[in-house]
């Protein structure tokens, strides 16, 4: 019996999903690689075969991870959404520390961090979508609520492009700075 070898199959079929488990469009980084910071966690597993490594590029069928555990391991690297509300985390948080009458300097340093946030932004797509939004509508750094109520309506587009509820500006403090009302976060 003649062994078939792995070269006598000729090359692989590589293949590259488009869309993942939940739907939406998987992201490929400039190199053709599942980008893991663009997509969700399932989406990135899809798309790389299960593999938690990204570089492998088989996919195996769509229904055999939606029963796949989704919550992403501890001490992993992030998926879109753990890297997004850890930024905001640092982003709102920022706001709440910022100066409520910030000097020039101040204004200008919060200013430049702003543009490179978009620029370096580990899931390049929504940095670009974020630096549109910046040449859109100018960050404004005059005093601590003002920023505050920019970055929760830059806040506000992300959530209307993903689908997501709406938060009350008017409430931005209380979420990021002062805390609840009804003492939860004493
Ligand atoms: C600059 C940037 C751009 C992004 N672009 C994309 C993208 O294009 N595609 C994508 O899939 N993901 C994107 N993300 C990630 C996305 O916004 C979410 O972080 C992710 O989907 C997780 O959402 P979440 O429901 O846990 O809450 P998050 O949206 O992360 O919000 C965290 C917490 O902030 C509070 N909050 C919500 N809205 C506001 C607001 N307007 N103002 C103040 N506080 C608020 C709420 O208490 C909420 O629980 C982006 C993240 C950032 C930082």
């Amino acid at each position: 019996m003649v062994e078939e070898s792995k070269e006598d199959r000729g090359p692989q079929v590589v293949e590259r999903p488009e869309s993942g488990v939940t739907g939406r469009k998987i992201i490929y980084d400039k190199d053709g690689k599942p980008c893991r910071a663009c997509n969700t966690l399932l989406d990135f597993r899809m798309a790389t075969g299960g593999s938690v490594a990204s570089g492998s590029t088989q996919s195996k069928p769509k229904d055999s991870f939606e029963k796949k555990e989704t919550v992403p391991s501890k001490d992993c690297p992030p998926d879109v959404e753990e890297l997004g509300r850890s930024s905001w985390t640092l982003l709102h948080s920022i706001a709440a520390t910022y100066p409520e009458k910030p000097t020039g300097d101040q204004q200008s340093n919060l200013k430049q961090f702003i543009s490179l946030f978009g620029k370096l932004y580990p899931c390049w797509f929504c940095g670009e979508d974020f630096q549109s939004y910046v040449e859109k509508k100018e960050p404004q750094v005059m005093t601590q609520e003002a920023f505050g109520r920019w970055l929760c309506d830059a806040h506000n587009e992300v959530n209307i492009k993903l689908g997501k509820p709406t938060f009350d500006c008017n409430l931005w403090k209380q979420r990021w700075k002062d805390g609840w009302d009804d003492g939860r976060c004493d």
